[in-house]
């Protein structure tokens, strides 16, 4: 848990995590011309995206590629969607080309045929050495208060998936399918981001920062990044220490 700063509040984080997002991409586009980026979804980087497009004129926006860490498989225009939510909140706000906006789920689609034209997606980023894995620039991602990153869930056979880029989740109960990327492709990213904010995650936060040797490790404990991640929390998601 090094590279962690605690906020006041989400406004606070959302706004230290959008200054560092702009330098990282405007530092990659000098570096290589582009900037690839997955999303994470839920509620905690709303305030992200929106700070995000507040900052309009501070980036190269045409050479954004955008794509999503997990979705959940409903209609773009559901409440729900991961991507409905960062296309109101940012997408939709700055010129990024449409066709550099890759989202994972439409409605209609079967959710095992959606995860595999996205892996077929994946072959056309920046790939480790070895020719098997996407590389991002940046994975952001939050944390259920389950333990879970991404749509990698404790119990889920994705957990185990060593192979694919992207899987299929069946539903957490009572919940629509997952779309997900899996554990190579965010260990693999060059830079990964935790944003994690509210109460209802300062225990799963409390197991992660006693490093808590579990028989069974929660979901975010099975990442292995190459990469130190960086966390960016709300006081109300840490007991003071
Ligand atoms: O289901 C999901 O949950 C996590 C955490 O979301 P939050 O609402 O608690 O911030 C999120 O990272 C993931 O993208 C989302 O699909």
């Amino acid at each position: 848990m090094d590279h962690n700063r605690v906020f006041d509040d989400l406004d606070s984080l959302a706004n230290t995590a959008a200054i560092d997002c702009l330098r990282l991409a405007n530092d990659m586009i000098t570096e290589r011309g582009r900037f690839h980026i997955a999303l994470s979804g839920g509620r905690t980087p709303q305030r992200l995206y929106e700070q995000l497009a507040d900052r309009i004129k501070e980036t190269d926006w045409s050479r954004w590629h955008i794509c999503f860490g997990d979705e959940r498989c409903v209609p773009p225009d559901h409440p729900r969607s991961n991507a409905g939510m960062a296309r109101k909140a940012w997408l939709s706000r700055v010129p990024i080309p449409s066709s550099q906006v890759h989202i994972m789920f439409n409605a209609g689609n079967d959710p095992e045929n959606a995860a595999a034209a996205y892996a077929a997606h994946l072959q056309s980023l920046p790939r480790t050495a070895d020719g098997c894995w996407p590389i991002f620039d940046l994975a952001l991602m939050g944390l259920g208060s389950d333990g879970h990153v991404a749509s990698l869930f404790p119990h889920s056979d994705a957990l185990r998936e060593d192979r694919r880029p992207v899987v299929a989740v069946p539903p957490p109960e009572g919940e629509e399918w997952r779309i997900t990327l899996t554990y190579p492709v965010f260990n693999h990213a060059r830079n990964l981001w935790f944003l994690v904010a509210g109460s209802d995650k300062r225990e799963v936060m409390a197991r992660i920062q006693r490093g808590e040797n579990l028989s069974t490790p929660l979901p975010i404990q099975r990442l292995t990044p190459q990469a130190q991640p960086r966390w960016y929390l709300d006081r109300t998601a840490v007991i003071p220490s």
